[in-house]
């Protein structure tokens, strides 16, 4: 039950949206349902619960009422029709494609993907008889290009992970709807407050909800939110029911409903310093490339400005000196963390070639537009003077 104006703005819809205090007993926060199973008043309607003619509860790795809460309030905030929320971001690719795809079929990857899910397309799905393509989608007519008569998924990140590559959803989504192929973005680097890949033609929007949605490092999770409700049942009833069992725990989603109250002011923070960070590592001599789509010479600034409200809180960069370089900048962090993962309070820098993108071997990191000297910062929610004063001392320690 929804009492929330539908015209309520993104933060009232993060705190608010589909839960009423009044049918919990007052309850300000909502409570955490653990039940794995629940009861049914009588034999015909558990029946009708297996048949899916009943709407109510009947076991938690098919609905769970804490979950469902979760699930409204990111179909709203990225204005789709329906989602589904898994036990991590995995979780939720390997359930909406298995089932998109099946043997035959293919799928366009954009060139630059996080390691796992790069993975999951050429060392999984390709063992089952789905063929897996990979084509620069910055440009739209190599989409146009490229798709065939088996092509049935489009997918790519915006940006992308590590490198920072845009992809123009409409234009893209445009192209494929035309040939009747379906668009699925992760959306993971934006979170829907920057971004809203439904409302630019997608068919899927994806989070590993672990890094911008919790936002505090403390839980792994997922989400998929769909513009067609028949997809976002088929994906709960056959990709998260039978294929992947990858479950959402009601305890998570209650700290991601807690991450989401705040998502929008620690947005704006992380934009604020990632910017500022950019700025830095632009004018230092150390540097050799910074990727940011916030800086004006970055190659699809124009597109960045009319697709993200923000530039969000990731820069990657290379230094002059390589990789060896690199890494002496890594060890020289004091306050910035070395660790894998993004979007915490913590600033975290990792080195994509050794760490999150070794599931692609040296030549195909080449090819896919991963350097082997390229360093990722997900930019925290530190004081902006700490951080760029620890990353100025690392990066003289790197010259
Ligand atoms: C072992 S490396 C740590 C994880 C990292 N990324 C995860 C990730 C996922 C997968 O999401 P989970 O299953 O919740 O981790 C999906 N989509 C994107 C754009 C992601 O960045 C990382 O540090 O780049």
């Amino acid at each position: 039950m929804n009492h929330t104006p539908k015209c309520s703005g993104f933060s009232t819809r993060a705190i608010h949206h589909g839960y009423n205090p009044a049918d919990h007993h007052g309850a300000l926060v909502p409570p955490i349902y653990t039940s794995a199973t629940y009861v049914f008043p009588d034999a015909a309607y558990g029946g009708r619960c297996f048949a899916g003619t009943e709407s109510g509860y009947f076991y938690s790795r098919v609905g769970n009422p804490t979950l469902a809460l979760l699930e409204a309030r990111l179909a709203s905030l990225e204005e789709g029709a329906g989602a589904v929320v898994f036990g991590s971001g995995m979780g939720a690719i390997s359930a909406t494609l298995w089932s998109m795809l099946q043997q035959g079929d293919e799928v366009l990857a954009d060139l630059t993907l996080y390691g796992c899910t790069f993975s999951l397309l050429n060392h999984g799905l390709t063992h089952f008889g789905v063929s897996v393509r990979h084509v620069d989608m910055t440009d739209p007519q190599a989409v146009a290009q490229a798709i065939g008569p088996n092509t049935r998924v489009v997918y790519c990140e915006t940006p992308a992970n590590p490198n920072m590559r845009l992809i123009d959803i409409a234009a893209v989504s445009a192209i494929a709807h035309q040939a009747g192929v379906r668009v699925v973005v992760d959306n993971t680097y934006c979170t829907p407050y920057l971004q809203r890949p439904l409302t630019l033609g997608a068919d899927v929007s994806l989070h590993s909800v672990t890094k911008y949605l919790g936002g505090h490092g403390d839980l792994m999770a997922g989400a998929a939110i769909f513009a067609d409700p028949e997809l976002a049942l088929r994906v709960r009833v056959f990709g998260l029911k039978d294929m992947t069992g990858a479950v959402m725990s009601s305890q998570d989603a209650h700290l991601v409903m807690r991450g989401l109250k705040t998502l929008t002011l620690r947005m704006d923070r992380h934009c604020q310093s990632a910017q500022k960070v950019a700025e830095l590592l632009h004018r230092h001599p150390a540097t050799k490339h910074v990727y940011f789509p916030g800086l004006p010479d970055f190659p699809q600034y124009e597109l960045a400005k009319r697709q993200m409200s923000q530039f969000g809180g990731m820069v990657a960069f290379e230094l002059r000196g390589g990789m060896a370089a690199g890494i002496r900048f890594m060890d020289a962090l004091q306050l910035v963390t070395r660790a894998v993962s993004l979007g915490d309070a913590e600033t975290l820098a990792q080195h994509p070639a050794s760490m999150t993108h070794t599931t692609y071997t040296s030549e195909e990191r080449a090819a896919h537009g991963i350097s082997e000297g390229l360093v990722r910062l997900s930019v925290g929610l530190e004081d902006p003077q700490d951080i760029l004063g620890d990353i100025a001392q690392a990066l003289d320690q790197a010259l």
